[in-house]
Parts: structure tokens; sequence; C-alpha cells
């Protein structure tokens, strides 16, 4: 393939030759069967447009805010791990990525450089991404240096009580690098016996008894606005956080849970307009941007895309990935009539459900 993509896809490729498969694989895989991998993207395939004409679209501005940050386009960078694995440069690469293209990076928990580097690589609005840990006295510390480094929100990731059980990185024993952040704070060694170091780890630390009590003693923690990662369900709607975002970890926890586009708008209703919904899951088209804030959310993240973009290119790479995406939404804007954000209606899309409903009238 020519290395110049001309689609967000073709880093994937790009990123699989480029990486060793034990880390090609961390990042690509999702839980057991990988179901809800599949539908992740695949459910963005059955929606389609109900396009207006005659429109004036000499000028589409995608500018949006998030709260209250300007950002250019509302495409985020979703938290993920180790970017370290990808390319030397890890998340300072990323970050200076996700400030050129004037986007707010979440800074991952797991992240393979530290706070302090990630917060001095160059000016920008970023989140932090939090995993609360049986040792919640790491989770606080953590949480305290973004707060004291500049960082403008906490990121609670709730999907995550136990690590989804990833079959590749069994396969592959997955080995997990020392971490910076966790220097003088814990030990990183883990007891794999004989499968991944990483899902060890993983259920050594993360905190299996964390519950809608602790959003309270979050709060306690910090003055950050808290946005809450992982609602598939209206039931899971909690109005006492600043943001809401729909998520089922890229299909890396619970395999056969929904594809996330499939239950955006069941959240939305659930939200009623309370607090910003954001979303991630699958996006991999200007178009998939769309058709996610048709059906209500606010702004996308994206999670894979970034880290081929990374292993391919570097931050060269990430800054292609999100001006690809940044490029297609504004085709897909000018081609369905719609010259701002606020412009982009659920009139425009076209659903299952909708298909099925008009099936019955
Ligand atoms: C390699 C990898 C690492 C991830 N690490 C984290 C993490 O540390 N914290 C978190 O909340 N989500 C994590 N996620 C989930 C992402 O934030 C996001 O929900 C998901 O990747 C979005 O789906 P996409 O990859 O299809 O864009 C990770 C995802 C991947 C692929
Ligand atoms: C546990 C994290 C460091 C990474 C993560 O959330 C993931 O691999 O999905």
């Amino acid at each position: 393939m020519d290395s110049e993509p001309v689609n967000v896809r073709e880093f994937q490729t790009l990123a699989k030759e480029a990486l060793p498969k034990m880390h090609y694989d961390y990042y690509a895989g999702g839980a057991e069967d990988e179901h809800t991998l599949k539908e992740n993207v695949e459910a963005f395939q059955r929606i389609t447009f109900r396009p207006r004409i005659l429109i004036d679209v000499s000028n589409i501005n995608m500018e949006t805010t998030i709260l209250g940050y300007k950002i250019s386009a509302p495409v985020m960078v979703a938290p993920t791990g180790f970017h370290m694995y990808a390319h030397p440069e890890g998340e300072v690469a990323t970050a200076r990525a996700a400030a050129a293209c004037n986007t707010i990076m979440v800074l991952s928990f797991g992240s393979s450089c530290t706070i302090e580097e990630v917060a001095s690589s160059c000016e920008a609005v970023r989140f932090y991404q939090l995993y609360v840990y049986k040792q919640r006295y790491v989770s606080a510390q953590l949480l305290a240096r973004a707060e004291s480094n500049g960082f403008k929100a906490v990121v609670l990731t709730a999907d995550t009580p136990k690590l989804g059980r990833r079959e590749a990185d069994i396969r592959n024993k997955l080995t997990i690098p020392q971490s910076k952040n966790l220097e003088g704070l814990l030990s990183v060694e883990a007891d794999s016996k004989g499968g991944s170091d990483f899902g060890a780890f993983a259920s050594q630390t993360l905190d299996p008894s964390l519950n809608w009590k602790d959003i309270a003693w979050l709060k306690s923690m910090t003055k950050l606005p808290i946005l809450l990662k992982g609602v598939l369900t209206a039931e899971d709607v909690e109005v006492g956080v600043d943001a809401i975002i729909v998520s089922n970890h890229g299909a890396r926890q619970l395999d056969y849970a929904p594809a996330s586009i499939s239950v955006l708008e069941e959240v939305v209703q659930a939200v009623a307009g309370a607090v910003p919904v954001l979303f991630d899951g699958g996006v991999r088209r200007g178009t998939d941007v769309f058709k996610a804030l048709a059906l209500g959310a606010q702004a996308v993240m994206i999670g894979r895309p970034v880290i081929y973009g990374l292993a391919a290119k570097g931050e060269y790479g990430v800054k292609r990935v999100l001006e690809m995406l940044k490029d297609e939404l504004e085709l897909t804007m000018s081609l369905n009539g719609c010259c701002t954000i606020k412009h982009i209606t659920r009139n425009h899309v076209r659903t299952e459900g909708d298909k099925l409903r008009s099936l019955m009238c």
C-alpha cells in the first residue's frame, strides 16, 4: 500500500506492519468473541442519511464547545493506555497532535508518559481519565497531580470494575511496561500464571467495589468537573455528574454489550439536556461523527485510530487521523446541507429503528 493513507482505516494496516504482534493485538483486540467489536463499526453502517439540498454550504463551521472549552471540531482523543508501545514519544506526541488540531485529549490513567511530561509538552486543554484502584491512595495521588498540572476535568471510567477477557493478550502473554506514573507508589509486578501479565496486574489493582456512592467520594477529592464514562442504558443516567460518555470501552470489556451508537439515543433522551453527552466506539469516518451528533452527542472521542496514526507515523500520523476525520465531517455536513454543528438534527439520519417503525405504520 502507498505509505500515505487516504483514510483512517488505512492507518490500521500501516500500524499492523509497524508493530510487534503482541502490541498490535493489544490495541486492536476486543473481549472474548469480539462480537461487540464488529458491531461497534457495523451498527454505524446501518444508519443512513436524509440529506437536504439547495442550502448554501460555502461556509462550514465545525467549532463547538465542551464544558466551556472551544474545540475546532467535535472530534476528541479518547483515553487509551500505553502509547509508548506504539511510538517512543508516546502520549507526548499524541498530546502535541491533539493540540495542533485544537482539540481535547483525554490522558489515560495507564499512560506511559508521566502526567507532568504530557502537561509540559505543549499548551492545551486536556482532561484526565481515572481508574479507581483498590489502593485508593494511588488514584487519589494521580488525580491530584493531574489537577495541579492544569488538567481541566476528570473522566471516571465506570465500565471496568474488572478487566474484560482479551484472549489475544492471554495467548500473547502480554507484558506490562514499568509505569513512570506509578514510580514510588506501586510496583507493576504481577503473577500472570502463564497468561497476560497485564490482565493479572489489572485484577490486582482495579477496585471491583467501585459503586454509585463513590461519585461523592470522587467529588470530595477534586474540584474538577466529572465526566462519567461507560454509560449504555437510560437506567444509568446520573445527573450528579457534569457530562456523560456513552461508551462500551471500544468493545474491550463486556462482549455482547450493544454497539455504542445503537444506545446513544436512549441515553440522550434520558439525560434530556441536563448535561452534555459525549460518545465513543467505532468512529472511523466523518460520516460516523455526523451520525453520532445527529443522534444527540455533543462530540465523539476516537480511540484506536489515534493509536494507529501514532504507530504508523508518530505525531504527524495522529494529526493526519484527526484532520482526515475533520475533513470528512466537513464534506458530510456540506452534502447533508448543514453549515454548523447546530444545524445537524435527528431528521438528518435514518436508523434501523426508524426503518422498522415505518414498516409497522
Ligand atoms: C488500546 C486501548 C486502550 C484503552 N485504554 C483505556 C484507558 O486506559 N481508559 C479508558 O477509560 N478507556 C480506555 N480505552 C477505551 C477508549 O477510551 C475508548 O472507549 C474506545 O477505544 C473507543 O472505541 P474505538 O477504539 O473504536 O474508537 C482503551 C481502548 C483501547 C483500544
Ligand atoms: C487498564 C488500562 C491501562 C487500559 C485499558 O483500559 C484497556 O486496555 O482497555
